[in-house]
């Protein structure tokens, strides 16, 4: 029997605690929640695929090559034996990249209890599929219950205590499992990680938020682009009113809630990531708009660019639920399909003229200078 077990049958119980949390995944973000989930005073298990770099993790107390500015609180265990992570877990955080998150869950779908909750803390929507990553996870999984953890959280803020809020969402609170609201996954996490400086907000909506996570790292490469080409603080401000509409319209065909949307893991999210070179998307999208080549960007090192590839399952996604998304498809442009910076706020810029909300003003207009926004930013962009 699990925590999550625990007094399930009485629904007048308290909430079991979470007090042991394996952490799959020891990049950056893997490792800043560790260290929040130690100074939670949780007993944390952290997870690297690589001995070598556990090892290193072990005799450095910290992780030099991901997050080499947070000492690692001695209580953490670190392995790289996956059974000796995941067992007696009360609850995993699953944060390697959205691209490993398949095969992660399906090595752990042989050792880990079905009652054990496990939430998703990679961006993105899988390829092909157009799945969310809670949703790859449960195929992988069947059975375990699935929350989100989403929201403006650069991985050394988070790890080094800086004032920070995150969603935390589990479905589990709906009706069908007749959970009571505090006795939810989300909620018990959010209980089991909340600290003096990191405070976990609980939503029921798991895919607005993890719509929201997706977008917002291809909204991000979308503002890099524009102000590494040289435009300014305008045309990054509409980018993200703009492309939290997109958020808006995709998060509803996937059973997702606008409000949810105007939250941390949306609009928190979008704004964090859109202004700041700290994000690699948005830093990616910089040096691009900057005339940097693709295979020149950062270097020429890998670099975990979570917008990259959701560029194209985003778009793909949106297109088989009928939804246009603008920007997304913009920066698929640039990014897949060899299109110039200037074409591609040509074509944003020269569509016919919409209300706002889009959905709320219906209105049949032309674009009075259609014709000649290529040209326009062709001479600005030369
Ligand atoms: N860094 C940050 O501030 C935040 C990151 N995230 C999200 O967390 C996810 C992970 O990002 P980071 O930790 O920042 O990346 P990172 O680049 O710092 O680390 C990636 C980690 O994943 C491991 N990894 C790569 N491929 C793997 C595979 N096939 N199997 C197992 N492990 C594998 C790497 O060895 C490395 O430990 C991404 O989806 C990102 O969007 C979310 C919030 C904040
Ligand atoms: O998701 C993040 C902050 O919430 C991290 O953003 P980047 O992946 O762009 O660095």
């Amino acid at each position: 029997m699990s925590a999550f077990d625990l007094g399930a049958d009485d629904p007048a119980a308290p909430p079991p605690p979470i007090r042991r949390i394996a952490v799959i995944g020891a990049g950056a973000w893997g490792t800043a929640l560790a260290c929040v989930a130690a100074h939670a005073r949780r007993g944390v298990t952290l997870w690297s695929r690589r001995e070598d770099h556990a090892a290193a993790l072990r005799a450095d107390g910290r992780n030099l090559k991901y997050l080499p500015d947070v000492p690692l609180p001695d209580s953490i265990r670190v392995t790289s034996d996956l059974a000796a992570a995941l067992e007696n877990a009360d609850a995993v955080l699953l944060v390697v990249p959205s691209s490993a998150i398949r095969e992660t869950a399906r090595a752990m779908a042989e050792i880990l209890p079905r009652t054990t909750p496990v939430i998703l803390c990679a961006k993105g929507i899988e390829p092909g599929s157009g799945l969310l990553m809670s949703d790859v996870a449960s195929e992988e999984l069947k059975g375990n219950p699935m929350g989100a953890l989403s929201g403006p959280n650069f991985a050394a803020e988070a790890a080094l205590g800086h004032p920070t809020a995150c969603t935390i969402a589990s479905d589990d609170g709906v009706d069908k499992f007749e959970i009571a609201p505090e006795r939810t996954v989300a909620a018990r996490l959010a209980v089991a990680m909340g600290t003096e400086s990191f405070r976990p907000y609980v939503s029921d909506d798991l895919p607005g938020v993890e719509v929201g996570g997706a977008l917002k790292n291809v909204i991000a490469i979308a503002c890099g682009i524009a102000t590494g080409a040289g435009f300014g603080a305008n045309t990054r401000a509409a980018l993200i009113t703009r492309g939290l509409d997109e958020m808006k319209r995709l998060a509803e065909p996937l059973g997702g809630r606008r409000e949810t949307v105007t939250g941390l893991a949306g609009i928190g999210d979008l704004t964090l990531t859109c202004s700041s070179e700290k994000s690699r998307n948005m830093s990616f999208g910089l040096q691009l708009g900057a005339g940097i080549a693709r295979d020149k960007v950062f270097d020429g090192k890998p670099v975990v660019v979570e917008g990259e590839r959701n560029a194209l399952s985003v778009t793909d996604l949106a297109r088989k639920h009928d939804v246009h998304l603008p920007i997304c498809e913009a920066v698929r442009g640039i990014l897949h399909d060899g299109h110039d910076v200037s074409d591609a706020f040509a074509m944003l810029w020269g569509r016919p003229l919409e209300g706002e909300p889009r959905a709320l003003v219906e209105l049949e207009l032309g674009h009075p200078a259609e014709r000649r926004t290529a040209f326009h930013f062709k001479e600005m962009l030369s």
